[in-house]
């Protein structure tokens, strides 16, 4: 690295604006959206699609509510061409579809690219050339003449085919490739014959395309750009102004966020971002960034995992674990303090199922998404007492008291200590059942009891099984419990002192289980257990005598 890049690397130029509109512009509609995945992604791969992935991605395409999409570059190979045949002469496309082809500005391309088109009931026709002076000065060598009058050539060759071809609706799209970065009024002067040449209009609409081809700016320029251009256009009626962001810079979504801030009503870009080099504009990101701020985007992706895994494929590029939305992680907190915050906003929003979203840490309800809540929170050495309590809850019913959690919390964070890894829920759960009493078989069962209340309290005769052997006991208390613990310290020559309590029902069925969660002070220590039965009073007897097994192994380790 320089230690300094300016000769090397001179700063970009930047539009100078003396006032704009855009920053106090908010977003309130989706913009009209076109995928260019089969296009500008596709070219994009180390092994373009075949026929076959093409087919299947163009119609998860339109299942997902895209109303133009660029299909291919016709001129470019036969499997582009052979593909809008098929998608014409079979007639995949459905009537409120537009496909898009695109075509450099030369003769026999456009003739091969309008051949393609044969028979189409509409199209959208793409015509794009760099008009940026790196490009005229180092691709082309032309000057500012005659890149226009490339521009020109094009149009009027694409507007005399569609003359002769009135069967098919036409649309023109042109882009001045490397927009961006080209001389604003050189892109508005180029539009501008355009626009002459193709004469929009109702029948023949314009869709100008100004494309971040390369990003060179920070968004603000680019969305500077956009607004410069909208604002002297001379001509609006039946122009459209898309934009393409491509995101060298990171900034690809900012800048097509800002671009419709700035009267861009339509956008070009790949699912996930993919595309040339770091790709282009995010179409997923954008739509659902839209759909997080209550805007309806027009497109579902309501099935994102699936369709992450059509385009994995399609593309032969994996989707990143982070990425926004789409990432397999995106909606999983490992760490304790936003799995604690994300667990009581479950809970509240369990309260007020109606209420709006307000889930800390998770913009997006995943279920909108087709995704479930399994993931939501995972374990390991960073989390906290509510990831393990949140699994035990969600695969296991369990409410665990806050001074359980605490104490099971730091079992859990001993035990993903030792192995630095993650924690399933399967190990949670065999985690909590040995450290509570619930392993099978128990070192002590109830077999059965019963109790006689009296004047004094109540007395308590049950008979437990200890590696096969019965025994009986008897104790007295003020109620279940204290008569069993009774008789556990008695005849055990323990001091086990019960602390706290709780219980509650597992399911709602009337077959379902009770489980009682019992603490207890045994001299300076504090023991926690648990019991599980069909019958909630032998619940808690069994969670006195988990406690005792855990503590006679204590003082008799086995
Ligand atoms: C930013 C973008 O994504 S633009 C889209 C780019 N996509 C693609 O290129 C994918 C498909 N392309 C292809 O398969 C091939 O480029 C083809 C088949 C279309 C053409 O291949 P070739 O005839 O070998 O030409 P090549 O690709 O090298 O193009 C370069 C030539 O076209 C000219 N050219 C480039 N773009 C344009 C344009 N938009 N309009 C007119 N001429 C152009 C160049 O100046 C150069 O001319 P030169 O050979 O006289 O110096
Ligand atoms: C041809 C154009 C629209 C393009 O893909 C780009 O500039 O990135
Ligand atoms: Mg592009």
């Amino acid at each position: 690295m320089l230690a300094d890049p300016s000769r090397k690397y001179p700063r970009a130029d930047v539009l100078s604006l003396a006032e704009r509109n855009w920053p106090a512009n908010t977003l309130s509609q989706a913009p009209r959206w076109c995928s260019t995945d089969l296009r500008d992604g596709n070219q994009a791969l180390v092994n373009p699609m075949n026929r076959e992935q093409k087919m299947r991605l163009f119609e998860r395409l339109v299942q997902c509510g895209f109303k133009e999409i660029e299909v291919a570059f016709p001129a470019a190979s036969n499997t582009d061409f052979t593909f809008v045949r098929e998608l014409i002469e079979q007639k995949h496309v459905p009537e409120d579809v537009w496909i898009q082809v695109i075509t450099q500005s030369r003769p026999d391309l456009i003739e091969r690219t309008l051949a393609a088109l044969q028979g189409a009931p509409r199209a959208i026709v793409h015509l794009y050339n760099a008009t940026a002076p790196l490009f005229r000065e180092l691709v082309f060598r032309q000057d500012k003449a005659a890149t226009i009058a490339l521009a020109v050539r094009g149009v009027t060759q694409i507007r005399d085919h569609c003359d002769t071809h009135s069967h098919t609706d036409w649309v023109l799209e042109y882009s001045p490739e490397t927009f961006c970065f080209t001389e604003p009024e050189f892109a508005l002067a180029i539009c501008t014959e355009v626009i002459e040449t193709w004469q929009p209009s109702d029948a023949r609409p314009l869709i100008l395309n100004l494309p971040a081809t390369v990003e060179v700016n920070t968004p603000n320029v680019y969305a500077d750009q956009i607004e410069w251009f909208v604002s002297r256009l001379p001509v609006t009626e039946h122009v459209t102004i898309s934009v393409h962001p491509h995101n060298d810079r990171g900034t690809g979504v900012a800048c097509a966020e800002l671009a419709m801030l700035a009267g861009a009503t339509r956008v070009e870009g790949c699912l996930f971002g993919n595309g040339e080099r770091t790709g282009n504009v995010d179409l997923v990101t954008l739509a659902l960034n839209l759909y997080t701020q209550g805007i309806s985007p027009g497109l579902d992706f309501s099935g994102l995992r699936e369709l992450v895994a059509l385009v994995e494929e399609c593309n032969g590029l994996p989707v990143h674990p982070r990425h926004p939305y789409a990432g397999e992680l995106v909606f999983t907190a490992f760490s304790g303090s936003h799995q604690d915050a994300i667990r009581k906003g479950f809970a509240e929003q369990a309260r007020h199922p109606d209420a709006p979203w307000r889930i800390p840490y998770l913009p997006l309800d995943p279920a909108d998404v087709g995704c479930d809540y399994q993931a939501v929170i995972r374990v390991n050495s960073q989390s906290g007492k509510s990831g393990a309590a949140w699994l035990l809850e969600q695969n296991h019913g369990l409410q665990l008291p806050r001074r359980l959690q605490q104490h099971f919390s730091r079992r859990v964070q001993e035990a993903t200590d030792i192995t630095g890894k993650e924690l399933p829920v399967a190990e949670i759960w065999a985690l909590f059942r040995q450290e509570y009493g619930l392993t099978e078989p128990a070192r002590l069962t109830l077999v059965d009891y019963a109790s006689e209340s009296g004047d004094n309290g109540l007395t308590l005769r049950a008979k437990i099984n200890t590696n096969g052997e019965h025994i009986s006991l008897q104790g007295h208390g003020n109620g279940l419990l204290s008569a069993m613990m009774d008789a556990i310290n008695h005849h055990y020559g323990l001091s086990l002192d019960i602390v706290d309590y709780h219980e509650h029902t597992l399911g709602q069925a009337s077959r379902s289980k009770a489980v009682a969660y019992l603490e207890c002070r045994h001299g300076e220590l504090s023991r926690h257990g648990v019991g599980i039965d069909t019958d909630s009073a032998r619940a808690g007897l069994q969670a006195v005598i988990n406690i005792t097994g855990a503590a006679l192994a204590d003082q008799f380790p086995r």
